[in-house]
């Protein structure tokens, strides 16, 4: 076993275990130059962004877009480790429903730093005039926007200690906005904010964070990212689970490579991106990202069909004793239940999305969620759902609300989170709630076997929605059966009432 770094590379193919589908960068790394700087190196990004560069790299493209990862949390000083054991390389191993694994070595990302160990050195960093780019994965909830009210949030902790007068910046938004306050004063254009997070419309809400956040400490600032900065948004896709000790030891025994920490992902890819980007990008184009004048058709297809459908299946598959995506979407009864959100709730919502057949699209959906090699766990779709729910699912709803359309399977999937926060699956064991509000959700959730409605009076979380009748009685109806019959037979009822056909 061969431990990843610069010095070994090269050797790496050769010491390969036989059979090994594995390559690895050929491209000279040491001379690439630093143009996009990312904030959230997780297993996403290295899945998705920092593989369509490495790509680019290694057909002799994007030599001036290499990534500088950036940690803005301090638990980053994990990836900070690892990656700088390696020189920045890493294993992504893409694990395809037949079993096999192809693994590639990535080169791309160069540099890293982490904010908390030394911000002045990530704000010269963003403020290099090479640098053209700060991206963007720190999660749905990283962007400190209200639900209801879609406001950013001032009074949140660490944005009010980043607003006062002579803070060093330690928020994202701290951070990005110091760095363009430094470029506007040096004369150096400013940079795009690519924001590649499952938010509808991220660059603009990007774009109201920082503004937010600018004008409330700079006015001037403010103007000057308001006319000058460009905020793109996009659709990213690829199914990433967290990394396991199983992964690691794999990528050892299947690759002869000794990785602190690989990523493994499903062989699905997809990127639309808008092309707004006045200071330049990569030929994103030549790697098969869709370089598109508007994304906001992909991102609602993606947001309302996938990610809504993920928050469908992990409550009711986990209240129901599994554990793993593929062990829910596997069975004939859940994936029809899934196939009629989609079909009913969440196809209705969308327009026409350019060059997609979304009967094909939502078929491959829950192919994908049934690959039983991705070992996606539910409790990663579960975690953060406060943050989740309230993107992807309730507007399918309010759509509905509003124009009388269907809300029992959005019903109940609200229903079943609500089932979920009490803390406890059917089989009675304990529930680890992994939530910001988690506190405050699970003492709603308890309180709901007298008081149905509880959870729902949330009104941070839900806004108005308890005030609907139509809504409320689905809901109440959904949580009473999983309380009285649990949650597969709830989903065999809908199923059963609704003429759910096959998913496949
Ligand atoms: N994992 C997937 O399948 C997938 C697919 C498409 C899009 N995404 C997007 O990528 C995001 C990250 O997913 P991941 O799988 O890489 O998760 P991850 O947990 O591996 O990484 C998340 C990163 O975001 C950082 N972060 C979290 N909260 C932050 C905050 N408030 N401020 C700054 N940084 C913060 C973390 O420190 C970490 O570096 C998701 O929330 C989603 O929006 C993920
Ligand atoms: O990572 P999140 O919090 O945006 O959402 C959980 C999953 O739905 C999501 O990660 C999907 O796996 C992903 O969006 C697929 O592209």
């Amino acid at each position: 076993m061969t431990a990843l770094s610069e010095k070994t590379l090269d050797g790496l193919v050769g010491s390969a275990p036989r059979g090994a589908d594995l390559t690895v960068p050929t491209y000279d790394r040491s001379g690439l130059t630093t143009g996009i700087v990312h904030l959230g190196v997780g297993g996403f990004h290295r899945a998705h962004q920092a593989m369509y560069l490495d790509r680019l790299m290694a057909d002799g493209k994007a030599r001036d877009w290499a990534i500088c990862g950036v940690g803005v949390l301090p638990g980053d000083a994990r990836m900070r480790d690892a990656l700088a054991a390696q020189d920045g390389l890493y294993t992504l191993v893409l694990k395809h429903p037949d079993g096999t694994l192809r693994a590639r070595v990535i080169g791309s990302i160069t540099e890293y730093l982490l904010a908390p160990d030394d911000p002045e050195a990530v704000l010269e960093k963003m403020a290099s005039p090479a640098v053209r780019i700060v991206s963007l994965t720190v999660t749905e909830g990283g962007y400190n926007i209200h639900h209801v009210t879609g406001e950013f949030d001032l009074t949140d902790p660490g944005v009010a200690a980043d607003l006062a007068d002579g803070a060093v910046p330690a928020t994202t938004f701290g951070l990005v906005t110091e760095a363009l306050r430094r470029r506007r004063d040096r004369g150096v254009p400013p940079f795009t904010v690519m924001s590649c997070d499952n938010i509808q419309g991220n660059g603009e809400v990007a774009r109201r964070a920082f503004t937010t956040f600018a004008r409330a400490k700079d006015a001037d600032l403010a103007d000057w990212i308001e006319a000058d900065v460009a905020f793109p948004s996009s659709m990213v896709d690829r199914i990433t689970p967290v990394t396991t000790d199983a992964d690691r030891a794999m990528v050892a025994e299947r690759f002869g490579i000794d990785d602190a920490w690989p990523v493994v992902a499903e062989p699905f890819e997809q990127w639309a991106l808008e092309d707004t980007f006045p200071t330049g990008r990569p030929p994103f184009e030549d790697a098969g990202v869709q370089v598109v004048s508007d994304v906001e058709p992909y991102e609602l297809m993606k947001l309302r069909l996938l990610n809504a459908s993920h928050q469908a299946l992990c409550y009711v598959g986990y209240l129901a004793g599994h554990r793993y995506a593929h062990e829910v979407a596997g069975q004939d009864v859940f994936a029809r239940f899934l196939r009629g959100y989609m079909d009913r709730e969440g196809t209705p919502t969308l327009e026409p999305v350019p060059g997609i057949d979304l009967d094909a699209y939502k078929a491959t959906l829950v192919e994908r969620f049934a690959n039983p090699h991705v070992a996606d766990t539910l409790a990663r779709l579960c975690a953060e759902s406060s943050d989740r729910i309230p993107k992807w699912l309730l507007p399918v709803v309010r759509h509905h609300l509003e124009h009388g359309g269907p809300i029992e399977h959005a019903a109940l999937v609200v229903a079943s989170w609500a089932r979920y926060d009490e803390g406890v699956d059917e089989a009675g064991e304990p529930i680890e709630i992994v939530d910001r509000l988690a506190d405050r959700l699970h003492q709603a959730a308890l309180a709901q076997r007298d008081d149905p409605l509880a959870f729902l009076r949330d009104r941070e979380v839900f806004g108005d929605l308890v005030d609907d009748e139509r809504f409320t009685a689905a809901y109440a109806a959904a949580l009473a059966s999983l309380h009285e019959r649990g949650a597969r037979a709830t989903v065999e009822d809908l199923v059963a009432r609704t003429g759910g056909q096959s998913a496949r």
